[in-house]
């Protein structure tokens, strides 16, 4: 059996499998520009994260009803199941649906039907984060933030993502503020393929409480030691940043070297349907790429609970299952 984990940094969007695509695209009548599930799987080359947001926000286009976001988390969360995931805190996109004339209930009752049976059907605990698109206005994230009003008793915190150069925090500042006066917690992508001061403005502007994938904060000592110091956790995605080229290989990828600095770091999947696999196989290919000790990997696994968004109560919960894990393997 897995490890049991919690997956802190993962955007439902991205785990739309191709076979469910052309299911999809031929239940909704979408035509989807690939002939095959094997020429859409061959097109998932990436060069940088544009590469991969142009596929990924074209392949959506086959989500449209309540059902289509229901049947994408199912197949979710039953993959998470298999693979020792036993809390998801799960990112959803809202201005990419929107955009598409598909409403903002549409997308959250159909993923809150599937979240809804998850601790029965797969026992998993799950939570939403409602990310913002980074790459269009501010006002446009906000007029989101308010849609949402009606559907904050499902939703944890707020995110942000999309194509992060030229698109730094500060663009959001009001936006967080807004966010945390209505109850919200908070998190951001930031050092992914941007520099370190966008993790500085992430935490000193938008405050929040975990950055996702922050590699960049390697470049500045100053920053890594207010991490550790602060343990702001980070969600790092290595199968994702190797398939977008943030670092040349797994046997590169820094997360040792994070652990080593005392970084709280966690594994996770980011879109695993583009990037080549799901958590468990995220954390057994990098500590088998990089030599993680047994003791490491607990680590990874005690840091993603510890850096999730549940209650005390229930994380201690999972520690206990953890260690009771980690004791009948040793
Ligand atoms: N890795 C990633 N970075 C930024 N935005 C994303 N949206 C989906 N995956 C993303
Ligand atoms: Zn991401």
């Amino acid at each position: 059996m897995s490890i049991p984990k919690a997956e802190l940094h993962l955007h439902i969007e991205g785990t739309l499998e191709p076979e469910l695509a052309f299911r999809l695209a031929e239940r909704n009548g979408v035509a989807l520009p690939f002939g095959s599930v094997d020429e859409l799987r061959a097109a998932y080359r990436f060069d940088d994260l544009q590469s991969f947001l142009d596929l990924y926000y074209r392949l959506m286009d086959v989500l449209r009803t309540e059902q289509d976001f229901t049947d994408l988390a199912e197949e979710y969360l039953t993959r998470a199941a298999a693979q020792g995931v036993r809390h998801a805190e799960i990112f959803f996109d809202p201005q990419a649906h929107t955009a598409r004339g598909v409403p903002i209930e549409t997308v959250i009752n159909g993923l809150g039907a599937a979240l809804d049976r998850s601790e029965a059907a797969h026992g998993i605990s799950t939570g939403l984060i409602l990310c913002f698109l980074r790459d269009l206005s501010a006002g446009s994230a906000l007029d989101t933030l308010e849609s949402a009003k009606p559907y904050l008793d499902r939703i944890t915190a707020v995110g942000l993502d999309s194509a992060e150069v030229g698109n730094p925090p500060s663009k959001f500042t009001a936006v967080y503020e807004r966010a945390r006066e209505l109850g919200l917690r908070a998190v951001a992508h930031a050092g992914e393929e941007g520099p370190a001061s966008y993790v500085w403005e992430a935490l000193d502007l938008l405050k929040v409480e975990r950055i996702d994938h922050g590699l960049r904060c390697l470049e500045d000592e100053e920053l890594v030691a207010r991490l550790v110091r602060e343990r702001i956790p980070l969600t790092v995605c290595p199968f994702s940043n190797v398939r977008l080229r943030c670092v040349d290989t797994l046997a590169d990828h820094p997360l040792r070297r994070m652990l080593d600095a005392g970084l709280v770091a966690t594994v996770n999947s980011d879109d695993p349907a583009y990037f080549g696999g799901y958590v468990g196989q995220n954390l057994t290919e990098t500590a088998a790429a990089l030599g993680l000790t047994a003791q490491q990997q607990y680590t990874l696994a005690r840091n993603s609970f510890e850096a999730s968004f549940l209650d005390r109560q229930t994380r201690d919960r999972y520690l206990a299952e953890l260690d009771a894990w980690a004791a009948a393997s040793a």
